[in-house]
């Protein structure tokens, strides 16, 4: 029998492209606030992870998680983020806490190192925090949030930065860290499945020309991508010289960096 994963966010564009691929490993539990239509193979569960009795029923009996779900984009204010990103992943952790829940996966974002100058790449896992904006801030708690979980509850667990995982390359920018979705998946199975796992942080990108994040953290987990953005790029790929200054390529964070930051009360 297929060990059990619950995909939380399993009706969002990451979760669509990835669960095929993973459904090959895995029988699939989907939670989501939006129907995300589920195959005859996968369970759906509809509902809030910020509500605990709904996390602790998506998570009894999983060998795992895979945690998608939240809120994401440049414009949001903090309050948007609250429940989503901070509370939901909390109850989360706090569900599989109690169900001894055996591994968690979180998608983290290269928006919590956003605001460097993407001149100054490759940046590994280390590089100082420097989210561009309050959905980056949310994944640096997030980031943090799943430390104390994995040290504390001896919960193995692999925080994951995901680069860009749109189904092809759109632009310059985006092709130094594109992820394919197999490759992604295979990062999503190091979480799952490596021998002395604690709490480890990687950045989820698939082979490029000039990358932004040089990954021996996850090389040294057994990651090998198997992808190249240089072979996935859209029919209307971007090169550089059509970059603007509001696709922020001077940041790694792109346009994500350039937006205006609500101030808090704001919607
Ligand atoms: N798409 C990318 O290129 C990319 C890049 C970096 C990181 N990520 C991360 O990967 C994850 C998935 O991204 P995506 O592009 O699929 O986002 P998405 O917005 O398409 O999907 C997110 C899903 O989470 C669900 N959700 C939100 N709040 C919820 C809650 N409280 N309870 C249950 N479900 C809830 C939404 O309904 C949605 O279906 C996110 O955490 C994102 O930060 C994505
Ligand atoms: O920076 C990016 O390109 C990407 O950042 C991710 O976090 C977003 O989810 C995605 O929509 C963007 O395309």
């Amino acid at each position: 029998m297929k060990p059990l994963l619950l995909v939380t966010g399993a009706a969002g564009r990451v979760g669509r492209l990835l669960r095929p691929v993973l459904a090959e490993r895995y029988a699939l539990r989907l939670l989501d606030l939006a129907d995300p239509g589920a195959s005859a193979q996968e369970e759906a569960i509809l509902g809030d992870l910020a509500d605990p009795a709904m996390a602790r029923r998506a998570v009894a009996g999983a060998a795992g998680v895979l945690h998608l779900a939240g809120l994401v984009g440049p414009d949001f204010g903090f309050e948007a983020t609250l429940r989503p990103n901070y509370l939901g992943l909390v109850t989360l952790l706090e569900a599989c806490r109690a169900a001894r829940c055996p591994r968690f996966v979180f998608a983290s974002s290269h928006h919590v190192v956003g605001l460097h100058a993407a001149a100054d790449a490759p940046f590994d896992a280390a590089a100082p925090l420097a989210p561009d904006g309050f959905y980056g801030l949310s994944k640096a708690f997030g980031e943090a949030a799943c430390g104390l979980y994995a040290r504390r509850f001896a919960m193995p667990t692999l925080i994951i930065r995901i680069g860009n995982a749109d189904p092809e390359v759109a632009d310059a920018r985006r092709a130094r860290m594109w992820v394919s979705a197999r490759d992604l998946a295979a990062l999503v199975d190091i979480g799952m499945t490596a021998q002395g796992l604690a709490c480890e942080t990687v950045y989820g990108v698939s082979r490029a020309s000039d990358p932004l994040f040089a990954d021996a953290a996850a090389a040294r987990l057994g990651y090998r991508p198997r992808d190249d953005s240089r072979d996935h790029h859209a029919a209307g790929f971007r090169p550089s010289a059509a970059l603007g200054p509001a696709d922020g390529a001077d940041r790694v964070g792109g346009f994500f960096a350039t937006r205006p930051l609500p101030h808090p009360g704001e919607p």
